[in-house]
């Protein structure tokens, strides 16, 4: 049995709907389990802004992270700021159930690190096309739940949804996969009904979180 809260990444390529996804499972759960909320940006605190704005959870709930020039290694390399922040939340507001992670600005391979994490989801959106369920990496192939959201959009950006699932299933080995959008009342209730079993699983002591393995190679900027 553990006394301190789940903690659920949320990571995936830049605008595919993460504080979205984030504000809906506050606004499916907030009723009945206790949530906090810790951001990742570069340089701002706009996602914590923005979830605030959206007035799904006390806003004092939601923390924002500033993880300077590369995003990635804070939630992959050296998570300290992170962890803090997690700490800090589930000390202030305890006792918490769930603390949800948004990684920030980040590419196609970002994953979270066991050790900030329990469990992680990654966000695809039919709107990157087709082809990136497919073209697999790390977060796509061995996160623990790959997200394909913004299914209403799919008639007009010419995606197959039921092709893209499939895609994915076959890039994950049977790993579960979830065509989801906000505007589906039925796709909403198995993403939260995947949270609490998540939870169940965490409070039994039977959940290993599993390291979908490190993200590919990749540039950093210099800040001058
Ligand atoms: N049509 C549609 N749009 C959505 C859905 N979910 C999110 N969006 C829109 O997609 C855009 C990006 O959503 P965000 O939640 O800001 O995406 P993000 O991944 O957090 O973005 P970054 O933090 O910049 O990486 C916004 O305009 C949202 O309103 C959905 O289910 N359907």
């Amino acid at each position: 049995m553990s006394t301190r809260a789940l903690r659920l990444g949320v990571c995936g390529p830049v605008g595919t709907g993460k504080s979205s996804l984030i504000a809906t499972i506050c606004r499916e759960l907030a009723g009945t389990l206790r949530l906090g909320v810790v951001t990742n940006d570069i340089y701002t605190d706009e996602d914590a802004r923005f979830l605030r704005s959206a007035g799904v959870l006390p806003a004092e709930r939601i923390v924002g992270v500033e993880t300077g020039a590369c995003p990635h290694t804070a939630i992959r390399d050296d998570v300290t700021a992170n962890l803090l922040a997690v700490e800090e939340l589930e000390e202030r507001f305890a006792p918490l159930d769930v603390v949800l992670v948004e990684s920030g600005g980040d590419n196609l391979t970002a994953t979270f690190s066991p050790a900030l994490v329990d469990v992680q989801l990654f966000v695809l959106d039919v709107a990157g096309g087709g082809d990136v369920a497919r073209k697999g990496g790390p977060g796509i192939e061995r996160a623990d739940l790959l997200v394909v959201n913004k299914t209403d959009l799919a008639p007009y950006v010419g995606v197959e949804v039921a092709r893209m699932v499939h895609d994915a299933e076959h890039a994950r080995q049977g790993r579960p996969v979830l065509a989801l959008s906000r505007t589906d009342p039925g796709s909403v209730d198995t993403l939260a009904a995947w949270v609490e079993d998540r939870l169940a699983h965490f409070r039994a002591g039977d959940l290993v979180p599993v390291d979908p393995g490190p993200m590919a190679a990749h540039a950093h900027p210099h800040p001058h």
